[in-house]
């Protein structure tokens, strides 16, 4: 005898709870009320916008679709109701970003003209044939005095020599556009356009060029003493306006030392002294506005470089080591950091990692666990692909991307068991051309699975993403699956996986909640008119 339609449609149901029983949004405690409706409201807006405003055609914009490339379909993204109510939502720990990377342009540049100490130069007189392609380079040079100042778009600039970054802009020539030109050089220089992204840099390696030299381009602003102090701040102050509550972001160290405002150089503890410094102000401002649980903290990842050799690595983790003796409280973690398709992989450095529990038990501090980046990459069986194996092996906390970590079911098995939590940057992997859109990525595959989740940023002053919004924005709107209830269970889960103790994570965790009921109530008002009845 046939099944019944009715029977048919209860097994099916059945199924579908059967394949998705894994994922967070289904594997919590029961839905509160306010939770069902602000899912349906908010599935709601995504639905009413996909057949909106995002099958509009727009002059710059051919073909737009929800989850599109970002840097084409932002201008979109930032118009519809789903991104407004996005915004508000309280996104919980930045767990993945790289502090190089997490200012905006104009704000940095701003600094920049502020500190008389910035010169520029180029190695070539600019002109319209060269400009795109010619980088400026930065330098603090507070006892240099430049006399009689040529413009760098001056035929008769002599090649490399050092302008007041000021002046630079004043006398930017008119026919490349005068001041706001050099804004448009400078900012072409430190973010990556659409052009790039999609057309001209079109493979990963490619990309990563010009995504590195954005770094050489910025490091000797953001890391003068003065500036970085600045930097820092905003960094903290635009990440709570985002309503994130915690940010364990990354901190390159590739030198042994930092820039002071006198041109000599200082030991990394200088940095963290400042860090330091910025971290009481904020947190103190915050309580005086009665906000101390919109904002928890912040630490810090070290970081260094995947193309130093294992014997240097000794110095970086020795050094990682004395800091988090004078710092505990802000020396979080230890990562490995830079193209992994093209640099050396962990299994290059396993001597020294290995030794590094016993050298910090011989310092006498607290346990300093990895983070490393792993799996960031298009490879199968490549070094950068076989890095997972390692970075598990060696004990990681959480893993940095995992975008191959899909391939490996033995591994996937091993983040569940023992709790390791991937962090995943959409924004970023689309950008440095690991998948097209949204639709291709990974994320879906690996939350089906089980796998917990933080969704982070990368590099948003590069990508034009700042905060957490656009990413969390490009997720939803990709995914029929996904709604609000996972966005939040990742973001709860970005304050579970943090390195913070675990009175600070319960705190952090409370705050989150009242934010959260708060948040849904909020969106399900906005998002009323959106509402489809069947
Ligand atoms: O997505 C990433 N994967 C690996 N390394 C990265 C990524 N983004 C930035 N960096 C590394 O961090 C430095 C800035 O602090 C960059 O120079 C780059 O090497």
């Amino acid at each position: 005898m046939a099944l019944s339609l009715a029977d048919y449609a209860k097994e099916r149901e059945e199924l579908i709870s059967l394949d998705r029983a894994l994922r967070a949004d289904h594997r919590r405690e029961p839905l509160s009320p306010t939770e069902v409706l602000a899912d349906k409201v908010i599935r709601d807006v995504r639905m009413a916008e996909a057949s909106s405003i995002w099958t509009a055609e727009y002059p710059s914009i051919p073909h737009p679709f929800p989850g599109m490339e970002f840097l084409t379909g932002r201008s979109v993204i930032v118009q519809t109701k789903l991104f407004e109510i996005l915004i508000q939502m309280p996104k919980g720990a930045l767990l993945h970003a790289h502090l190089d990377a997490t200012v905006n342009v104009p704000f940095l540049l701003d600094l920049a003209l502020k500190q008389p100490a910035i010169h520029v130069r180029s190695p070539v007189p600019l002109d319209s044939s060269n400009l795109k392609s010619t980088l400026p380079e930065f330098q603090a040079l507070p006892q240099h005095v430049a006399e009689n100042v040529i413009s760098l778009t001056d035929a008769q600039y002599e090649p490399n020599t050092w302008v007041p970054i000021k002046q630079a802009r004043e006398t930017f020539g008119t026919k490349l556009g005068g001041p706001e030109g050099f804004d448009q050089w400078v900012t072409g220089a430190l973010t990556i356009d659409p052009s790039e992204a999609y057309g001209t840099h079109n493979t990963v390696t490619k990309i990563w060029q010009k995504f590195l030299s954005t770094f050489r381009v910025s490091n000797p602003i953001i890391r003068y003493v003065p500036i970085f102090k600045e930097y820092v701040r905003e960094f903290l102050k635009s990440s709570i306006a985002d309503g994130i509550s915690y940010v364990e972001p990354r901190v390159n160290f590739v030198y042994k030392g930092i820039i002071a405002a006198d041109g000599t150089h200082l030991p990394h503890r200088e940095l963290l002294l400042i860090f330091d410094q910025v971290l009481n102000e904020i947190k103190r401002d915050m309580k005086q506005q009665g906000r101390e649980d919109d904002f928890i903290g912040a630490r810090i990842i070290y970081s260094t470089v995947r193309f130093i050799t294992p014997d240097e690595l000794y110095w970086f983790l020795e050094d990682c080591i004395a800091l988090k003796k004078e710092f505990p409280h802000l020396i979080a973690a230890f990562d490995l950091v830079g193209d992994e398709n093209v640099s050396h992989p962990l299994k290059y450095y396993a001597e020294p990692l290995l030794k590094f529990h016993e050298m910090q038990k011989k310092a006498g501090v607290d346990e300093i666990p990895f983070i490393f980046h792993a799996g960031e990459t298009l490879g199968d069986g490549t070094e950068a692909d076989m890095n997972l194996y390692d970075a598990i092996l060696l004990g990681t906390k959480r893993i940095g991307h995992g975008f191959s970590l899909i391939k490996h079911p033995k591994l996937i098995e091993m983040c569940k068991e023992r709790e390791i939590a991937v962090e995943v940057c959409p924004i970023s992997n689309e950008i440095l051309r690991l998948t097209s859109s949204m639709h291709m990525h990974p994320l879906p595959a690996l939350l089906n699975h089980g796998v917990r989740v933080a969704l982070c940023s990368d590099d948003p002053a590069v990508f034009g993403s700042m905060g957490l919004t656009y990413d969390f924005f490009q997720v939803l709107a990709a995914s029929e699956i996904t709604g609000i209830i996972q966005l939040g269970e990742m973001a709860k889960d970005s304050i579970k996986f943090s390195t913070l103790d675990p009175p600070e994570k319960q705190r952090a965790l409370d705050a989150w909640k009242v934010r959260w009921e708060k948040f849904l109530k909020y969106a399900v008002s906005t998002g009323t008119e959106y509402i489809w009845e069947e």
